[in-house]
C-alpha cells in the first residue's frame, strides 16, 4: 500500500465507507447509510455540528462499537474480513478526552502507551516528545500540563504505534489561542513530513480551513457533501452569479473582456472577480441580451457549510 503518491491529488484511499448505519436503542439513526471516502495524504476534515454523527463514525472505524448495517474498509480490507485487525494497528486515535495519565509525565505516559502496544524498546520516545513540543516538560506531571499540552500529549499517544493514518475527534476544542495554533502546526508536520493522513472531525470551520485538503459534510448522520479544498476555493472565490437570457452571447462578451466565468445553464453563469457592471450590461444589450439577476455567492467555508446542512440540521 505504500505506493508512490503522484500529483496532489490521489485516487489511493485509506478509508472508506458505504451504507453505514448505527442505530441506538431508544434514539434515531446516529447514522443513516453514510459513506466516506479518505484519500491517502489527506487531512480530511470531518465537519458537523453536535450530535451529527462524528463520534458515532469515528468509534466504529476504530473497532469500538460495531455498525448495524454497511461496511468499511480500512487500507481495502473491509471490516467483516478478520484482517482488519491488523488494518486497525496501522491507525492511531485520539477520541474525544485524551486517554492520559494525569499522575504520570509526558515520558511516563509515552513509556506506559509503548508496554500496552508491546513494543521492544523505549527508543522512539525521545522522538516523539519533540515532535508534540512536550521535550521539556521534565518531571512536570500531565495534571499540571495544559489543555493544549494534554491534546499535544494525547497525539504522541496515538502516534507511539508509528500509524500511517491518524484520527483526532474535535482537536481544538476549548484551547486557546496558542493552543490553536501548536495543534495546527503539529497536524501539518504530520502531515507533511510524515506522510501521515489525518482525519480531523471539527466544527471549528475557520480553523478546518487553514489546514484541510479535503472535507466530508454530515448532518443528522447522512453524508451530505465530499469535497476538496481546491474544489472548495474555487465554489468560494468571489463570484456572482449571473442570470442572463442569452448565456452564448455573455460568453461571447465576457471573453472579449477578458473575464473569468463557468457557464452553468443557458441562462446563468458564475463570474469571478471583479465585474465592471455598467459596461457589460451595455454590451450585453448591444447584442440583446438582458440581465434579470445578479448575487454574490458565499465566500467562505462557515457560510458554505450553512448553505448545505442548515436547512437539515435544524429540524
Ligand atoms: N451510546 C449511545 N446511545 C444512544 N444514543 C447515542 C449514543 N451515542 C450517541 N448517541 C446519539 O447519536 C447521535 C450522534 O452522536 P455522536 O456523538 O456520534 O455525534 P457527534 O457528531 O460526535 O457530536 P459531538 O460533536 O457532540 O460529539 C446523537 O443523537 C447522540 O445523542
Amino acid at each position: 500500500m505504500k505506493e508512490k503518491q503522484g500529483g496532489l491529488e490521489t485516487m489511493e484511499y485509506i478509508l472508506t465507507a458505504k451504507d453505514l448505519t448505527k442505530e441506538y436503542r431508544h434514539s434515531a439513526k446516529a447514522l443513516n447509510r453514510f459513506s466516506i471516502h479518505v484519500p491517502k495524504g489527506a487531512i480530511y476534515g470531518f465537519v458537523g455540528e453536535n450530535g451529527a454523527g462524528k463520534t458515532t463514525f469515528i468509534r466504529i472505524i476504530c473497532g469500538l462499537q460495531a455498525p448495524t448495517s454497511g461496511n468499511y474498509s480500512l487500507y481495502g480490507v473491509k471490516n467483516t474480513d478478520k484482517n482488519i485487525l491488523n488494518s486497525r494497528k496501522r491507525i492511531g486515535a485520539v477520541i474525544e478526552t485524551p486517554s492520559i495519565y494525569l499522575d504520570m509525565t509526558a515520558r511516563g505516559n509515552l513509556k506506559q502507551q509503548y508496554q500496552i502496544l508491546g513494543l521492544p524498546s523505549y527508543d522512539g520516545i525521545d522522538e516523539l516528545l519533540q515532535l508534540v513540543g512536550l521535550d521539556n516538560t521534565g518531571k512536570k506531571k500531565a495534571k499540571h500540563f495544559s489543555l493544549g499540552m494534554r491534546q499535544r500529549l494525547g497525539i504522541a499517544m496515538a502516534l507511539a504505534g508509528n500509524p500511517d493514518f491518524l484520527i483526532l475527534d474535535e482537536p481544538s476544542n476549548g484551547l486557546d489561542p496558542q493552543g490553536v495554533i501548536e495543534i495546527r502546526e503539529l497536524l501539518l508536520r504530520l502531515n507533511r513530513k510524515k506522510q501521515i493522513t489525518i482525519l480531523i472531525s471539527s466544527h471549528n470551520l475557520d480553523e478546518l480551513s487553514r489546514i484541510a485538503t479535503h472535507y466530508g459534510f454530515i448532518a443528522n448522520g447522512n453524508k451530505v457533501e465530499e469535497i476538496t479544498a481546491k474544489e472548495l476555493q474555487k465554489v468560494c472565490r468571489k463570484c456572482v452569479k449571473l442570470t442572463v437570457t442569452d448565456t452564448d452571447v455573455l460568453a461571447r462578451i465576457l471573453d472579449i473582456m477578458n473575464i473569468e466565468y463557468e457557464i452553468l445553464s443557458d441562462t446563468e453563469a458564475n463570474i469571478y472577480g471583479e465585474i465592471p457592471v455598467s459596461e457589460l450590461t451595455l454590451k450585453l444589450a448591444q447584442d440583446n441580451c438582458y440581465i434579470t439577476s445578479m448575487h454574490e455567492q458565499a465566500e467562505t467555508l462557515e457560510s458554505y457549510y450553512i448553505n448545505l446542512v442548515g436547512g437539515v440540521n435544524h429540524e
